[in-house]
């Protein structure tokens, strides 16, 4: 019997966009008032279906708006499709938007605290983790300054340090290793491959190709919302890139 860790099962996602001629914020609110809002449906998905076996490394490629972050909310459980239905079988970690709950008012450190237990962990286990989290982030220097001033890449540094902390069964990954520079590049890529290889399955989207024929098993192809091919991780890659 094969052992699933990800089961999607015909998922189809329409988001409501709204129609008809608006010109202004006052235009929204009167036509809200009376009624006057209309709304196309836009689908991002349709029927899309695979399985991720237990301790795979299954990719998705497709080009800007293809779906493919709509796909791994859905996986990740942070917005329900319009139809079908998501098994997952397994503890699951999400690095999409990477430190999304962050609040930039407040320090690297006590941001540490509040990322972690919005993540399930507990105020004793941060605590014994948090120099574990502060040496993986090379945030040494400005670990007591409020997270407004920090880059971009410090910030996902930051997140990608607490989400990893334990090791989840499954593991979801949205384009977070884009943002940082090479180093921490290198540096998440053993992460993610040292997790790979004490068997979590990993759901995975790069843009970067290379990226996902050197690590990925099997690539699901997503064009227009629709699957255009799922196989071996090279194959599917070859056909995306001389579509
Ligand atoms: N909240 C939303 N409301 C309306 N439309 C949305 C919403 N989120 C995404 N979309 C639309 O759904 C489509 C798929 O978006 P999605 O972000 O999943 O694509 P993607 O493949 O991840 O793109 P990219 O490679 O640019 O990150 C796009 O056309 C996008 O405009």
């Amino acid at each position: 019997m094969k052992d699933v860790a990800v089961r999607v099962d015909h998922v189809s996602m329409k988001y409501k966009l709204m129609s008809g001629k608006v010109n202004s914020l006052k235009q929204v609110f009167i036509n809200a008032m009376t009624r006057k809002i209309t709304y196309e449906e836009f689908s991002a998905l349709e029927d899309v279906s695979f399985e991720i076996q237990k301790g795979e490394v299954f990719g998705v490629v497709g080009l800007n708006g293809a779906g493919k972050s709509t796909l791994l909310k859905i996986v990740a459980g942070i917005i329900k499709p319009t139809s079908g239905a998501v098994e997952r079988f397994g503890s699951l970690v999400p690095l999409i938007e990477l430190g999304g709950g962050f609040n930039a008012e407040l320090t690297g450190f006590e941001n540490i605290y509040l990322n972690g237990m919005l993540l399930g962990y507990s105020k004793k286990f941060i605590k014994e983790r948090t120099n574990e989290i502060i040496e993986f982030s090379e945030l040494e220097k400005f670990i007591h300054t409020p997270l407004k001033n920090y880059s971009s890449g410090m910030k996902a540094r930051l997140g990608f340090a607490i989400a990893t902390l334990v090791k989840p069964e499954i593991l979801i990954v949205d384009e977070v290793l884009s943002v940082g520079d090479y180093k921490f590049k290198e540096k998440s890529e053993a992460k993610m491959k040292s997790l790979m290889s004490s068997g979590t399955t990993v759901l995975f989207v790069s843009h970067s190709i290379e990226q996902m024929k050197s690590m990925c098993n099997r690539v699901l192809w997503l064009d227009q919302g629709r699957v255009k091919e799922i196989g071996p991780a090279v194959e599917v890659c070859e056909k995306y890139q001389s579509q």
